[in-house]
């Protein structure tokens, strides 16, 4: 079996290494380099996968994934090249990391290191995440298989050329997180029309979980899905009329864009 040692065992690590195990990958063939050591414990203790350094962690692992903060990466890479990385395995490195393009990994590592970037999100926690996967300049196919096999095991996987990895990072990267501003934002809607917390949020929980369904499994388009909401004169034409007067399009657009120039800038800024 592939072993992967993940780099870095925050919030998008901790989701690789729960949604992998409960895909039915062996704790054993798992490891964790997390610098901050109660979170290195909470997360042996939580998954019953080794926790260790970087250098040991990475000897003999198949996959490297990289998963600390962009501003991270460059002294993680500087720890990788004071190790052997020219083991008796053939090795991968992955990184989940926004902003930063495949050559500033490739650049740090021993020529013709095979570097394959992805940008994950969070739902991978639950087996429904989706990853976009983009090649560097020394990864084959073999290479790119692998990475889907891994991904593929918590959500689903398309994949791109590095160019739109910053507006792949925009649209699903952080895509999770304008769906829970929308849900926090109807469920106090909800509270301020006098529903009790409780049963707003399971109205609004349930609400998104079912519009995701229908969306995924219907084959219906989101205009075609929204417009069957929308009787003439109706209740849905009047709210959706607000969020029109409010601007709610223009505001996903820009916000979108924003994220997409950060991602950008990320990858920008000098090592
Ligand atoms: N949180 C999200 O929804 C998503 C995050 N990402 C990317 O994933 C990466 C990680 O993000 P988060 O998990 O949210 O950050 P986080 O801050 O929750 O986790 C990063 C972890 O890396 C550890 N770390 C930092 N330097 C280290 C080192 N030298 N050795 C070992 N561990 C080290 C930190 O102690 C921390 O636990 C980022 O690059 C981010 O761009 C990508 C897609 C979605
Ligand atoms: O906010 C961030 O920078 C990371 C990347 C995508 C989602 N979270």
């Amino acid at each position: 079996m592939t072993r992967i040692a993940v780099i870095g065992g925050g919030r998008i690590g901790e989701a690789l290494i729960s949604g992998l195990l409960k895909s039915g990958r062996a704790p054993k063939d798992l490891v964790v380099a997390e610098q901050y050591a109660p979170r290195a414990e909470e997360l042996s203790g939580q998954f019953g996968i080794r926790a260790t350094t970087i250098g040991d962690a990475v000897e003999g692992a198949h996959v490297i994934v990289i998963a600390v903060k962009p501003t991270d990466v460059d002294s993680v890479m500087t720890e990788l090249g004071s190790v052997d990385l020219d083991g008796d395995v053939e090795q991968l490195l992955v990184t989940l990391a926004a902003g930063l393009p495949t050559v500033r990994y490739e650049a740090k590592l021993p020529a013709g290191f095979p570097v394959v970037r992805v940008m994950p999100n969070t739902p991978m926690l639950v087996g429904e995440g989706v990853s976009a996967i983009a090649a560097g300049r020394y990864a084959t196919a073999e290479h790119m298989a692998t990475v889907r096999e891994i991904l593929g095991a918590v959500g689903k996987v398309v994949t791109v050329a590095e160019s739109q990895i910053d507006a792949v990072t925009a649209v699903s990267g952080s895509g999770p997180a304008y769906m829970f501003l929308v849900a926090e934002a109807m469920i106090e809607a909800g509270v301020g029309l006098g529903l009790t917390r409780a049963t707003a949020t399971e109205l609004v929980v349930q609400t998104m979980v079912g519009s995701a369904a229908m969306l995924a499994g219907s084959g219906d388009s989101a205009h075609d899905l929204r417009a069957a909401v929308t009787s003439p004169g109706g209740t849905t034409a009047a709210a959706v009329r607000e969020l029109e007067r409010g601007g709610v399009r223009t505001a996903f657009y820009e916000a979108l864009a924003a994220a997409k120039s950060r991602s950008a800038a990320l990858g920008a800024s000098p090592e």
